[in-house]
């Protein structure tokens, strides 16, 4: 993942620490791991941009250092608002990895679902202002990620989808990808979507309230910059106070069934019949490709 930014610096890239210029000023930092580039520059805006090819899976490692680049920011003061994109042409985020999901320990699902659930708290929770630049394909935990923003600006391209497929692959979206979707679009919406386990092409998307805007690919990157503008000259105090209070109920349910969340997870993708739909969807997948 890249993550770019401005302000403070607090990060280091890779082994190199960033930090005062000669003249004192703040340097642009850099930070990233692997998966991600993370730059935050003079403007105090973040800008988060996944790269795990072929298709920005969401393993544990990805999962991990995406919370750790998330924690990073929000104790950065300097830092306000964060536009997360991808460097992959045509994916977002192809959603959770679904490797992680299949014939593993009971312990490896348990620390998978963990590190689920702490990037959902982190993104969702998040106090800086957060914009989803979603500039190719973005089903299921994609769009659960572009769902935990505060704003979704997809490029106009047809071929393009999101929406919480879960359904299609056999398996549940859990209560908090169900009720992050209801916060977006609606109950209605949502239970028709999630019931069908249906990917929206960009222009339906739109139209049912899941991303915010449209705009021509080469222009994504700039009008996210705008919203981000738009939405940073509030005061961060009333923005941050009126979000959690939007977010707190789903947020706290959470975080107080957190372990029988857990449970329910490893119990659920440990059956054999689930493993066996999880392993016919990666085939098909396959196969479509050959
Ligand atoms: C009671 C309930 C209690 C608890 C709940 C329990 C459990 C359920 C909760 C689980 C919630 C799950 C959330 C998820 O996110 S599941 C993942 C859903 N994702 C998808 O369905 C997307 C699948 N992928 C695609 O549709 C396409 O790959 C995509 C993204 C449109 C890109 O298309 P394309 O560019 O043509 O690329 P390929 O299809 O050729 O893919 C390249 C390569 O990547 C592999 N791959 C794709 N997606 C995934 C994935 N999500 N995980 C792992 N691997 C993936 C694909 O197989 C190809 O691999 P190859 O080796 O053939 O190169």
């Amino acid at each position: 993942m890249l993550l770019s930014g401005s302000g403070k610096p607090q990060f280091g890239e890779g082994n190199r620490e960033v930090g005062e210029a000669p003249l004192g000023r703040p340097v642009w930092a850099a930070v990233g791991g692997s998966l991600m580039s993370l730059c935050l520059p003079f403007t105090g805006v973040a800008t988060m941009k996944f790269k795990s090819p072929p298709v920005n899976s969401l393993s544990l490692e990805f999962l991990t250092e995406f919370s750790i680049s998330l924690e990073k920011l929000e104790n950065n003061r300097a830092c306000r608002g964060v536009i997360i994109t991808s460097t992959l042409p045509k994916i977002f985020s192809s959603g959770l990895d679904i490797t992680e999901m299949c014939g593993k320990s009971m312990e490896h699902y348990t620390e998978f679902w963990r590190a689920v659930q702490e990037m959902w708290l982190r993104l969702y929770g998040s106090n800086m202002v957060t914009v989803a630049a979603v500039n190719g394909s973005s089903p299921a935990g994609g769009c659960l990620v572009a769902m935990s923003c505060d704003y979704r600006i997809m490029a106009e391209n047809p071929k393009f989808s999101i929406g919480l497929n879960e359904a299609q692959l056999g398996i549940v979206a859990p209560f908090w990808f169900k009720d992050t979707f209801v916060n977006v679009v609606g109950h209605r919406i949502a239970e028709r979507s999630l019931q069908l386990g249906s990917l929206h092409p960009a222009p339906e998307a739109h139209k049912l309230g899941l991303v915010d805007e449209l705009v021509p690919e080469e222009k994504l990157m700039e009008r996210a910059a705008a919203v981000m503008a738009q939405w940073l000259a509030l005061p961060d105090h009333a923005r941050q106070l009126t979000k959690t209070m939007m977010r707190k109920a789903v947020l706290d349910r959470l975080v107080a069934h957190r372990e029988e969340d857990i449970k329910n997870f490893v119990t659920f993708v440990s059956k054999e019949s689930i493993q066996k739909s999880l392993r016919m969807y990666m085939e098909m997948l396959k196969k479509r490709k050959s």
